[in-house]
């Protein structure tokens, strides 16, 4: 017997979920969303078996449904859920950046016998909608799950069960402590992003040039201003309180920085510095598979057509490569190629295909 699926909402993460859970042969994923280009791309790309014809159409055969729609839209449609026509036993789950608001409105389905768990994969782009899913989004990343309170163990479990395919690690979290953490984490780096870009934007006035100056820390640090904005809107009207209590605790940092740049004093300023580089190089950030690379170092000798070589033999076996770049040209002999791919899997296949066609020596680092 298939699992039917159904999600609503097929922009990158709807997507995404749709092609990673269709791995399980046993799944079956009938899709809605209110564009129907959104709708037909899907089905063009496998993300989905079945267009749903309506909203209400999708919850009739569904053993588990998802919402993957902005925030505050999954609020207003929990609202709704109660008049749906369910399957008793429907599992219904999201995968909204916030729970607080989202588990409230789930405890009026508990009142009508309807099973929720909130759900948060703690992975994504800057980049949104469809065209954007990837089938390996969630690999590596971890996968929050917040069930309401009375959920069943075999009802977390089964769910548990549904996301083996995404490869993500499932983990179980409290709605109130994932807010307070994703504030720091994830949605505070958000606002601080935007504010940068507006900081440079009013720059800008005064200075027409600086704009083409700003250059790869600038563009790190505010990649995800580019992000959608009422995904963002809905967010930060959402977790408003844990925002504010983050904000509160920057300014006061900030009076700390301001205090130490008056002082002037280097050992401090070096301090500072060290501090922050010693506990972020030990971060175990999960970058989630979408902007994963796994880089081959190449020693390649200094001549023309080193790198159409190389590429020739990777074309030939059909790996896919996702950038490569000299990293260092020496005028000694070797030089140094890295080669990015995106699976484990395409980079072993490639080292073995270099190391059989060529005597150049390559590393993993
Ligand atoms: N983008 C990320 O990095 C990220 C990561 C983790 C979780 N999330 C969360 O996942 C959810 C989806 O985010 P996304 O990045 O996939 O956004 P997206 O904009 O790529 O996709 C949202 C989709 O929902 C559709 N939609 C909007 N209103 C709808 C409605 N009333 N009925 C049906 N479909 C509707 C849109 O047409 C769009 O296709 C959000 O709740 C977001 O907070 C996002
Ligand atoms: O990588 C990005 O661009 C993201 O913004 C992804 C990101 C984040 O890390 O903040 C954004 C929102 C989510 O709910 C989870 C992940």
């Amino acid at each position: 017997m298939k699992i039917n699926v159904s999600i609503i909402g097929l922009g990158l993460i709807g997507g995404s979920l749709g092609l990673a859970l269709k791995r399980n042969r046993n799944v079956h994923v009938t899709g809605f969303d209110n564009s129907y280009g959104t709708m037909q791309e899907a089905y063009r790309r496998g993300i989905i078996d079945t267009i749903a014809a309506s909203i209400h159409k999708v919850s009739e055969q569904a053993d588990i449904i998802i919402f993957a729609t902005p925030v505050n839209t999954t609020v207003r449609l929990l609202q709704e859920v109660p008049t749906w026509k369910l399957k008793d036993h429907v599992i219904i789950s999201d995968t909204g950046s916030t729970k607080g608001p989202i588990m409230k409105a789930a405890t009026a389905l508990q009142e009508h016998g309807i099973t929720f768990i909130g759900g948060h994969p703690m992975t994504g782009s800057h980049k949104s909608g469809v065209s954007a899913a990837r089938e390996h989004l969630f690999e590596n990343a971890y996968y929050i799950l917040t069930p309401a309170k009375q959920v069943k163990k075999e009802q977390i479990q089964m769910m548990q069960e549904l996301l083996i395919p995404t490869k993500g690690k499932v983990v179980v979290i409290d709605a109130e402590e994932h807010d307070r953490m994703t504030a720091i984490v994830s949605h505070f780096p958000h606002l601080i992003a935007s504010s940068l870009v507006g900081r440079l934007s009013e720059q800008q006035e005064s200075q027409p040039f600086v704009r083409e100056l700003a250059a790869g820390g600038f563009r790190d640090l505010t990649r995800i201003a580019s992000a959608d904005p009422i995904m963002w809107r809905d967010i930060t009207i959402q977790n408003k309180d844990e925002l504010l209590n983050q904000l509160d605790g920057w300014m006061e940092e900030m009076a700390r920085i301001r205090k130490m740049l008056l002082e002037n004093d280097p050992e401090q300023i070096q301090t500072f510095f060290s501090e922050a580089k010693n506990y972020r190089d030990e971060l175990p950030i999960s970058k989630g598979a979408l902007f994963t690379t796994y880089d081959l170092h190449v020693d390649i000798p200094d001549h023309p057509g080193i790198i159409s070589e190389i590429t020739k033999i990777l074309a030939d076996e059909r790996i896919s490569i996702t950038n490569i770049r000299i990293v260092e040209t020496r005028t000694d002999v070797f030089g140094i190629l890295v080669i990015s791919f995106q699976t484990i899997a395409d980079r072993n296949k490639a080292q073995l295909a270099l190391s059989e066609e060529t005597d150049y020596s390559s590393h993993i680092v």
